[in-house]
């Protein structure tokens, strides 16, 4: 197998979005999740997208893993590798995008590395390094409250020259605009100035498409799906990749009880909770309980079991930006994070021992937990739910097995149900 791109991504949900994005673009695709086992059977693929759950751990051990990502991806051919991040650019000031970045940067001798995290289909934009998140900047979207990464500066250009060891540049959209021959010359300047990465802007599908036919002669980028779908675009378009689109897989049908987990605390997701009581069942589960050690999962999968059968049901941990840092102020910040990301993945143990082959999960970090608890190796990528989002089928498990990973802000305000109804 000679993969065509190679990709790292930041978190598992990031990575089924990624792959998602692939697939839809033409690549043939799969997702491994950490760095395959070599008796991992995967089939004949374009691109490999390795999830880490790195996104909030310790920069040295993001860089770590990051690396033996890349190693392995190198080894099997990638000459391109994408790192990915969030779309919201998801880290602190000691966050990891920087420092995993100038790690694959001198992995790969890379000059000018190319960053955006936009991504328009889901409203992420960039202009003039500043990130946009639907209609306002980032630092006053939603994204100002997140529980374990609260983003405070809109300007890219900064916020990355806080994590990274090297200059950052602007490649501004009226450069972009100009086409593709206009971007390299600028990363030509940037890059005789010694500027080790760029904050590229972008708008439109067509600027990474532009984006896309440039990076596909770098070595390494760093982005998020809409820098993925430029790289696909620029792959198929230049012939280096014999499209395959409207090949994602369709599987038989799983059956059997289905249920969905929300551990994200997203306003998208608190409104998809809102409306899934609708419709299915839901438990509210009570942090407090599960930070002092009270047997909260265990009463989850109380309630949960006898309801399986009637139909889905959702546990939500998940609370409002006020109930979350009162929770924060009572434990920690970290350590309500993973004692709850800790109860998710107890609770889905029992939910697949109790026969449930058919789980929604939201939020990234959450679903981290749980699909390593569940020690499933990878993924193939399956219908789209929602922009960003796919049903995927586990591979190198026994049996059969939906998953929907969503991240926290994607998804309409249906999205359980939207989800459900397509895993069937
Ligand atoms: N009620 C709560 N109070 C405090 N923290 C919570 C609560 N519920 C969940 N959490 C924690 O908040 C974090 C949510 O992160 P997660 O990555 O799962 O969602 P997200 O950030 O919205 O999604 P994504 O990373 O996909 O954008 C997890 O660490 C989770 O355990
Ligand atoms: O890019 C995004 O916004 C998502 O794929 C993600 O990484 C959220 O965790």
């Amino acid at each position: 197998m000679t993969l065509a791109l190679g990709c790292i991504a930041d978190d598992y949900t990031g990575a089924s979005d990624l792959a998602n994005t692939l697939t839809r673009a033409g690549l043939r695709t799969v997702q491994t999740i950490g760095v395959p086992a070599d008796d991992l059977a995967l089939p004949e693929v374009d691109a490999v997208v390795v999830s880490l759950k790195s996104r909030s751990i310790e920069a040295g051990l993001a860089v770590s893993r990051s690396r033996a990502a890349e190693a392995w991806l190198r080894g099997r051919g990638a000459s391109r590798v994408l790192f990915k991040i969030c779309s919201t650019f998801d880290s602190t000031d000691a966050g990891n995008i920087g420092p995993v970045m100038d790690a694959l940067r001198a992995d790969s001798g890379e000059g000018t590395v190319l960053v955006t995290p936009a991504f328009p289909e889901t409203g992420r934009t960039v202009y003039q390094g500043n990130l946009f998140v639907g209609a306002v900047p980032l630092n006053e979207s939603p994204l100002k409250d997140h529980p374990l990464n609260p983003m405070h500066d809109s300007s890219l250009v900064r916020v990355l020259a806080r994590q990274s060891k090297t200059q950052i540049g602007l490649v501004d959209l009226a450069t972009v605009t100009r086409g593709a021959d206009a971007v390299r010359a600028r990363l030509a300047e940037l890059a005789g100035k010694g500027i080790g990465a760029a904050i590229i802007d972008a708008v439109f599908d067509r600027d990474l498409e532009t984006i896309g036919l440039v990076a596909a002669e770098h070595r390494l980028s760093v982005g998020a799906s809409g820098i993925g779908l430029g790289l696909a675009r620029a792959l198929v378009s230049t012939g280096k990749v014999k499209s395959a689109a409207g090949s994602s897989e369709t599987g038989a049908a799983v059956g059997g009880p289905a249920a969905c987990l929300a551990g994200s605390c997203s306003q998208a997701t608190l409104q998809q909770i809102a409306s899934a009581e609708k419709v299915m069942p839901v438990l509210h589960l009570d942090p407090d309980r599960i930070l002092t050690g009270a047997g909260e999962a265990q009463r989850a999968l109380d309630w949960a079991k006898p309801r399986l059968a009637e139909g889905p049901v959702l546990i939500a941990s998940s609370s409002t930006p006020d109930q979350v840092a009162a929770l924060q102020a009572r434990h920690g910040r970290d350590a309500a994070g993973h004692a709850i990301e800790q109860a998710m993945a107890d609770i889905a143990e029992g939910l697949v021992k109790s026969g449930v082959r058919r789980l929604v999960i939201a939020g990234g970090e959450t679903s981290g937990a749980v699909v390593d608890r569940l020690r499933i190796p990878g993924f193939l990528v399956g219908v789209e739910i929602a922009a960003g989002v796919p049903v995927l089928r586990a591979v190198g498990i026994e049996g059969d097995m939906l998953l929907a990973l969503k991240s926290g802000n994607f998804g309409g305000p249906e999205f359980f149900s939207d989800a459900l109804g397509l895993m069937r």
